[in-house]
């Protein structure tokens, strides 16, 4: 653990890049190169500035060979899992297969999980706990539509999704989770959340983890802004207090540019 600039607490930043789905199997491994020689290049401290991302299932094992075969100190994670551990749940993958890949993170609860699948704050709740009972860190997305920024409730919203999603952990797992606030408005649409927005919705979501767990559980706990982060707009967003990282979906996908928004997190904590 390092200690960051975000205040006086150790959070390690983490620096996410979703992939979603795009790049096939052959295309990760091009992609997962590049970003490795880039970092490399740039002789980034990986223990100072954690780098993962999160590819396709398909493109897991490859990433996985990659990984391991040339020692690099890239994390990856899968973008969602089951919350039932094995059985018939066609289609589903279980925590324990993303463990063997030897994933380290997953996605739980992303807005186009929500949306387009459908995903309940109850299923959320069960694949937050699913993956921490497969040693797998959760990376839970909150964040609120447009109507609802619209009328200002943003904040009641997002807390509300994370009240429920968290419901039953323990202060240890509020310790390791990380919560990515990511308003669905700023998401792909070049939209950005201002870095006070960010600020403020990071702030309000510790305050709350604090009331739920404690607050050395809460200070622990890293918290991401998703949303529209490029390589232009990543340093002013970074530098706000609680927030401990960025997760990138569109600009994920071209290696220089995610590595520019690492070496910005790096920069800011130095
Ligand atoms: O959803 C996101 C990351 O999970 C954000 O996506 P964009 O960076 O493409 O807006």
């Amino acid at each position: 653990m390092t200690t960051s600039a975000n205040g006086s607490f150790e959070r390690t930043p983490l620096i996410a890049g979703n992939w979603k789905m795009n790049m096939d199997h052959l295309q990760a491994i091009t992609l997962t190169q590049k970003l490795a020689w880039t970092l490399d290049d740039a002789k980034h401290d990986f223990a100072r500035v954690e780098v993962a991302v999160f590819p396709p299932f398909t493109d897991l094992r490859g990433v996985q060979t990659l990984v391991a075969g040339d020692d690099l100190p890239l994390a990856y994670g899968g973008q969602d899992l089951s919350q039932f551990d094995s059985g018939a749940y066609t289609g589903d993958i279980s925590g324990a297969f993303l463990a063997k890949l030897g994933c380290r993170y997953v996605l739980v609860g992303h807005s186009e999980r929500r949306t387009v699948h459908g995903e309940t704050d109850e299923v959320l709740a069960a694949k937050v706990k699913a993956a921490f009972r497969h040693g797998l860190v959760p990376v839970l997305c909150v964040g609120e539509g447009l109507e609802v920024r619209q009328a200002g409730t943003h904040v009641e919203h997002t807390l509300g999704q994370l009240r429920a999603d968290v419901e039953g952990l323990t202060a240890e797992q509020a310790t390791a989770l990380v919560v990515a606030y990511e308003p669905v408005w700023a998401i792909g649409t070049g939209e950005v959340a201002g870095p006070g927005d960010a600020q403020e919705m990071c702030a309000a979501i510790r305050s709350e983890l604090a009331e739920l767990f404690g607050a050395d559980a809460a200070n622990a706990t890293r918290l991401l802004y998703g949303g529209s982060v490029k390589a232009n707009n990543a340093a002013a967003i970074l530098a706000e207090k609680d927030v401990d990282g960025v997760l990138v979906g569109g600009a994920s996908l071209d290696a220089a540019e995610f590595a520019s928004i690492v070496r910005f997190e790096s920069h800011t904590a130095a």
